[in-house]
């Protein structure tokens, strides 16, 4: 039988998503409703394996919810990678009595943090935060739809400068390895190409698009990059296409690190407070080495394997309608 839980961490790691405070908060308070003790590590693995944790009460996450970052920080830690920086981690926290993980992160953190079962067996539960929503086995991540929203809001702006300049805007969203931001920002901002690393877009392919779209009177244009894409970044890309192609007066917006700020929309909060939630009840249902998901409105726990062997796809159907939709 597996002991009884008695004292849970929670800890954010990885990039910082809107949300994740309402993730811990939910965390924090479902813990106390079930009478259990729960600590806050700060820096994610790094704090961890530094042993800087603490004790958190009801009133220590009030005022959050709507707050974007992470109250407990957040870090890359590479010593984690090692087996001597897990080693060291599992000492922390064994002396302070922690039987039980909460992380708050992307495919990275979920990937630590099964190492780190594997090895001392301890129950660990991951909620994917993290604004890339590049997580199979949740059709969404905490983080993603905030940042989505500001992309948009960014490329609605940038809208305005094109169209009053007939220019053509090549616009970097985020998402490492990722076109989740970019397929869904690029159609809600109108956007006549959408280059993400899921699917090849060739310079001739693109300059064939911009070429049809002009003959179609099209007087200016926004193509939204995804950054990694196989072409290369947004820069890389208007580069090539302002080589071949001067229809356009060409310039390029990185949204950057914008994306990753800000309070977090009304979906970010209630996916981070029943996500918070049902990582509580699992772990103290026995599950473990899992992933919180959120499939078809319903809460959902996803294994290691299940979860990190597939890519999560891009949804043909969005594909599709972009397609149909930049002429
Ligand atoms: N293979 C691994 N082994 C051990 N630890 C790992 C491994 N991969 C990642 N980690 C740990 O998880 C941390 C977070 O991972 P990463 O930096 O990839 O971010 P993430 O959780 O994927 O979030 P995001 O992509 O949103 O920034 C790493 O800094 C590292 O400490
Ligand atoms: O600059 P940082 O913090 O290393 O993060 C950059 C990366 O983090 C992410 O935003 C995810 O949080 C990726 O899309 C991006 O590549
Ligand atoms: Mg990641």
């Amino acid at each position: 039988m597996t002991p009884e839980i008695k004292n849970i961490a929670v800890f954010t790691s990885g990039g910082d998503a809107p949300g994740m405070n309402a993730a811990v908060r939910a965390v924090v308070r479902a813990s106390i409703y079930y009478k259990k003790e729960i600590f806050g590590i700060y820096r994610g693995y790094e704090g961890m394996i530094e042993n800087d944790l603490v004790k958190l009460n009801a009133r220590s996450v009030s005022n959050i919810i709507q707050r974007g970052g992470t109250i407990l920080k957040s870090a890359r830690s590479k010593e984690f990678r090692t087996e001597e920086g897990r080693a060291q981690a599992y000492q922390h926290l064994k002396a302070r009595h922690i039987d039980a993980l909460v992380a708050i992160g992307g495919d990275g953190t979920f990937t630590g943090l099964h190492k780190f079962y594997e090895e001392y067996k301890m129950p660990v539960i991951c909620i994917p935060g993290t604004i890339d929503n590049d997580l199979a086995g949740t059709d969404y991540t905490i983080g993603y739809d905030t940042a989505t929203n500001t992309a948009v809001d960014a490329i609605d702006k940038i809208r305005d400068t094109a169209l009053s300049h007939n220019r053509l805007f090549f616009i970097e969203v985020m998402g490492r390895d990722s076109g989740q931001i970019a397929i869904n920002s690029g159609i809600a901002g109108g956007a006549v190409a959408i280059i993400i690393p899921e699917e090849e877009t060739t310079i001739d392919q693109l300059i064939e698009k911009l070429d049809e779209t002009a003959r179609n009177n099209k007087k200016s244009s926004l193509v939204v990059v995804a950054e990694g894409g196989k072409s290369g970044n947004a820069l890389e890309i208007a580069q090539q296409v302002k080589e071949r192609y001067s229809y356009y007066d060409t310039k390029v917006t990185i949204l950057g690190h914008l994306q990753r700020g800000g309070a977090p929309t009304y979906f970010d909060r209630v996916l981070a407070s029943r996500m918070g939630v049902a990582a509580i009840e699992g772990l103290l249902q026995g599950e473990t080495d899992v992933m919180v998901g959120i499939q078809n409105g319903k809460i959902v726990y996803n294994d290691f394997e299940l979860t990190m062997s597939k890519e999560k796809e891009i949804e043909a159907e969005a594909l599709r309608i972009a397609k149909i939709l930049a002429i």
